[in-house]
């Protein structure tokens, strides 16, 4: 059985921080699908959606997707968008439980405003931006097999906490190893 625990959700709600605590405290594998497809592509994020533009970044992530979970069991960190389309859902729930870290707004604009390396956030208006994907996002993100709320007011640590004991109420064979 290849129990990957996948992180699913909005940019900035912690995938990344979250999937390494997880992993530290697991001892399992990390990987971070936008890190992945950086090193792969020698490129960073924005260069690839300004060279490449967004749905060859969509190819990649779906590949990368693919590759990470067939190596697990381990933690994976995906990208804010990965989730979104149906066959990196199928490909996760063969391989994985799904956790959607569930952030609300202000939370997430805090974390992202002063990081440009978010492409999709280069508009006008990027928390109206925020705003909208997150309300357009919101009920796929729901599909997922466990919701953890992640809000500002608790560490990492803490949200790695809520995510490990979310787990064991969904399935403790996942945290016993491979
Ligand atoms: N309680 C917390 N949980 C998660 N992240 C936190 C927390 N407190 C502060 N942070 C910080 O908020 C940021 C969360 O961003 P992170 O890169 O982990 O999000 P992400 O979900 O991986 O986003 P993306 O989809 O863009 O990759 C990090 O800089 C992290 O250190
Ligand atoms: O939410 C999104 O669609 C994205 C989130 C990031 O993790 C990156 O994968 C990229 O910036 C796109
Ligand atoms: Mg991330």
């Amino acid at each position: 059985m290849r129990r990957n625990i996948v992180l699913i959700g909005m940019m900035g709600a912690g995938k990344t921080a979250i999937g390494g605590e997880l992993a530290r405290r697991l001892r399992r594998p990390f990987s971070d699908t936008d890190a992945e497809i950086e090193r792969a592509a020698a490129m960073t994020i924005p260069e690839i959606f300004a060279r490449d533009g967004e749905e060859f970044f969509r190819a990649r992530e779906s590949e990368v997707l693919g590759r990470v979970l067939a190596s697990g069991p381990g933690i994976v960190s995906t990208g804010g968008g990965a989730w979104l389309r149906p066959e990196n859902r199928a490909r996760i729930g063969e391989d994985g439980v799904s956790v959607w870290l569930d952030c609300d707004l202000e939370t997430l604009w805090h974390r992202v405003r002063h990081r440009p390396t978010r492409p999709l956030l280069q508009t006008p208006d990027p928390r109206g931006t925020l705003e909208r994907l997150l309300a357009e996002r919101g009920p796929v993100y729901a599909l997922a097999d466990i919701r953890v709320p992640a809000q500002r007011g608790d560490s990492i640590e803490q949200t790695a906490e809520r995510v490990l004991d979310a787990i064991r109420a969904h399935d403790p064979a996942i945290l016993e190893g491979r």
